[in-house]
């Protein structure tokens, strides 16, 4: 099936780029749908997927297809949807309107809703859920450097899309499972705000017992909302989700002794979410802590951080200033006040 017809890729940021960067070396046909900035970049010194285990790879410039024109999706089957949630709407029509109607749509998105908007705007296309589990930077001069371990994981389907896009170097796995996994993804993801409020590494930031425990206070108040809900996550971690709180809360040489060393997280990796603060971008708050304190509204659930989390980052992105470099204590300063109502 996709032997000779390309796979676009809608929306080639980081994951994007680098995803569209191991497929082309695996020697797929790529067509990488991208902003101008990005394409400047690939055109000075070609598109070089870089990873924390030190692959280093550079495709020529016309090696791939490269364009801010969607028409590159003319012979496309498969489309991966790698933008950010809150664009997902728009490139959903994007899609309808240019790629081919029996290419199959697969989102690599962070977040829970992405594959309902775009199942709701594609009806009649085959759409799958998806989950990259790995953090990408965007070093500039078309670098995309993967910074963490793990497989795609991609929703089974008869077409075995999972095991025909996988290339080495870019493991896909298919899973009976996708909306179990999808939230296992968002509980992780409660990290995205803190390490974006942070301004520190990931590495060095969850290597500090007081931002650590921040996060088992993100991680429990996301897993009664899904226990309300009746949902059960999937870990993407060999950690069962349960289990995370607690070993969080562990003091620093005793995490780092279980868990430190195994933790395959590149020093300089950040969030995303680090990055569009950086650059002046919304986030995708609302898609992570934002659906936490929807449920806990619902539900009569209390969730004071994640309230606050939102606020924090709201307050981010009007300023544009990028991270505001926040402590722990100035963050839960303002989560007991609301805990109490203040
Ligand atoms: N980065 C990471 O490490 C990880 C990210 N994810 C998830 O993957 C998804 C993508 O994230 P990421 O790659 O970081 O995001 P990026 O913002 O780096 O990439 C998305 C790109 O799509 C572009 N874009 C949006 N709309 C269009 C359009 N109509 N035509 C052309 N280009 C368009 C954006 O441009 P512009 O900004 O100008 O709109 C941007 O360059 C998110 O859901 C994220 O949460 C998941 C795991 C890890
Ligand atoms: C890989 C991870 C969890 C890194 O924070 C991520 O999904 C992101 O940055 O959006």
């Amino acid at each position: 099936m996709v032997s000779g017809q390309a796979i676009g890729i809608a929306g080639a940021g980081s994951i994007g780029c680098f995803v569209g960067g191991m497929l082309a070396v695996g020697g797929r046909r790529v067509a990488l749908l991208a902003r101008p900035r990005v394409i400047a970049e690939i055109e000075a010194g070609g598109l070089r997927p870089t990873s924390f285990e030190g692959f280093d790879r550079t495709i020529p410039r016309d090696q791939i297809v490269l364009s801010e024109n969607p028409s590159v999706f003319a012979d496309a089957a498969v489309v991966l949807v790698t933008v950010k949630s809150a664009d997902t709407a728009a490139m959903a029509d994007v899609i309808a309107r240019h790629a081919p109607s029996d290419a199959v749509i697969v989102s690599l998105q962070n977040g829970v809703g992405n594959t309902a908007v775009l199942r709701n705007i594609l009806p009649g296309r085959r759409v799958l859920g998806g989950m990259v589990p790995f953090n990408v930077i965007a070093l500039g001069d078309g670098r995309f450097h993967r910074a963490t371990s793990g497989d795609i994981v991609i929703e089974r389907d008869e077409a075995r899309i999972a095991e025909t896009l996988s290339v080495p170097g870019l493991a896909m796995r298919p899973t009976d499972n996708i909306d179990g996994v999808q939230w296992g993804k968002l509980l992780l993801n409660l990290n995205n705000a803190l390490n974006a409020l942070a301004d520190l590494p990931l590495r060095t930031q969850l290597g500090m017992r007081s931002w650590r425990r921040m996060f088992a206070e993100q991680l429990a108040e996301g897993l009664a909302a899904m226990q309300a809900e009746g949902i059960k996550p999937v870990s993407p971690t060999p950690i069962p989700p349960a289990w995370m709180p607690p070993l969080l809360r562990l003091p620093d040489p005793i995490f780092e002794l279980l868990l430190g060393r195994t933790m395959k997280i590149d020093p300089e990796a950040r969030s995303s979410m680090w990055e569009d603060l950086q650059h002046g971008r919304r986030t995708e708050v609302d898609y992570l802590q934002g659906v936490i304190t929807e449920i806990a509204a619902r539900r009569g659930l209390k969730a004071p951080l994640s309230r606050r989390i939102v606020d924090l980052i709201r307050q981010a992105e009007r300023e544009a200033k990028g991270s505001p470099g926040l402590t722990p204590e100035q963050i839960r300063f303002g989560s007991e006040r609301e805990g109490r109502g203040e």
